[in-house]
């Protein structure tokens, strides 16, 4: 639902150093059905922001509040200090926001050249800033020598960089994003994400961009607000959601990881690749014990007995590319066994039943209590069937 009400004067209260976009208490419902759950979001000038999160958590819907495009149920939207919508009482137009949008499929003007495209939201300048602004961009984009082609003849990735030029053109203090590259094939959008945040960067403009793409969040990221069920889970740079995750959730979006259960006992908990420290527990306390496949390093071991089931063990080896992925049978010092993923920069790729040791970067593995449950995805139980009482191997094979 798009309002073109602008009900109320404008605060003309903006400061310097206010933030190019800040959202407080911001909740939205579509037919009684909440979408945004209270969320505070802000994006300083000259950062890049990026919404990340699952499907239908809510994202878009704030990014169109931001934008104008949604008319804001409850809440305060301000823009350079300026309160600009504000719970049903004001409501300033899109056209009037000076922000600059690039959405997946941001239509150009058919009739209109690349460079007219480009320089049909600049009207207050001369003919000559004008073009000098639009092909300044272009350039900048990679696409100055399609300036005279028409929309028609240029490819996905090529009209993307156009929308991107003719958002930018205006000089908007913020620039909203939503899922701008996903419907350009994995190089080109590679390319073009690149040439984004390099122009993002050189013109110092804001930026909020919505992603479901973690590795996209992180490398045009300056800070991600990772969303689930409308609401705001965790706000942090990139390194801070990665290494120090709030919550399974948090974790586990970010790429596979191995899922253990425990119990803390004597401030650890017992996992069968090693003690993991979890003094800040009370003692007793039913865990899980996430563990990223990276944070598990393998060495063969070639001075055991060959049997497979006294030692950890390869179940599996698989080169990925860059990396390679070993299937593990992690034994306990108790006996007990688990499957575990451990991901080995380049080729490593040991025998089946090639009996390895299993060390453990405990950087990056993360101890939850056993009610914060993931909810993503379906947990896949290894290990040993007949004691469901068990305090480890349940791995979650999400991706
Ligand atoms: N116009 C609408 N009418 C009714 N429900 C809507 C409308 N727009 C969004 N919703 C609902 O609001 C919730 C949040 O949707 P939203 O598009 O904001 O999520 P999202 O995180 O951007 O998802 P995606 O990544 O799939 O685009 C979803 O449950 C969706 O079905």
């Amino acid at each position: 639902m798009t309002s073109k009400l602008n009900l109320a004067p404008i605060d003309d209260t903006s400061t310097p150093e206010a933030n190019v976009l800040a959202m407080e208490g911001v909740r939205h419902a579509f037919d009684g059905l909440p979408a945004v759950k209270g969320v505070d979001l802000h994006v300083a000038p000259g950062e890049v922001v990026c919404l990340l999160g699952p499907s239908g958590c809510g994202k878009t819907t704030l990014l169109r509040i931001a934008a104008g495009l949604e008319t804001l149920q409850q809440g305060r939207v301000s823009l350079n200090g300026q309160t600009i919508a504000e719970s049903r009482k004001r409501h300033l137009p899109p056209e009037k926001r000076n922000v600059g949008l690039a959405f997946q499929d941001s239509a150009l003007f058919p009739h209109l050249s690349v460079l007219q495209n480009v320089t049909f939201g600049l009207k207050q300048l001369s003919g000559e800033a004008r073009t000098e602004r639009a092909m300044g961009l272009l350039k900048q984009l990679g696409i100055a020598g399609y300036a005279d082609a028409y929309p028609h003849t240029l490819s996905g990735g090529q009209q993307q960089r156009v929308a991107l030029a003719r958002a930018l053109a205006p000089s908007p203090a913020l620039m909203l994003l939503d899922e701008p590259f996903s419907s350009l094939d994995a190089r080109l959008r590679d390319r073009i994400r690149d040439d984004t945040l390099h122009v993002l960067k050189q013109v110092g403009a804001g930026a909020l961009l919505v992603t479901h793409d973690p590795e996209e969040a992180m490398f045009m990221a300056d800070r991600i607000a990772l969303m689930r069920d409308g609401a705001i889970v965790q706000t942090g740079t990139p390194k801070e959601l990665y290494c120090s995750p709030c919550d399974p959730f948090v974790v586990t979006f970010f790429g596979e990881v191995n899922q253990l259960d425990g119990v803390v006992s004597g401030g650890r908990v017992v996992t069968p690749v090693g003690k993991v420290e979890a003094d800040w527990l009370p003692e007793g306390e039913a865990v899980q014990v996430l563990i990223r496949p990276e944070a598990l390093r393998v060495t063969e071991r070639h001075d055991l007995p060959a049997s497979r089931h006294t030692h950890s063990h390869i179940v599996m080896a698989k080169l990925l590319g860059r990396s390679s992925l070993l299937h593990l049978c992690a034994h306990g010092e108790d006996g007990r066994e688990a499957h575990l993923h451990a991901r080995i920069p380049g080729v490593f790729l040991p025998a089946e039943g090639q009996q390895v040791d299993i060390h453990l970067d405990t950087s990056q593995v993360f101890v939850f209590p056993a009610g914060r449950r993931v909810v993503a995805g379906a947990g896949l139980a290894h290990g040993d069937a007949e004691q469901d009482d068990r305090e480890y191997a349940h791995y979650d094979d999400r991706q």
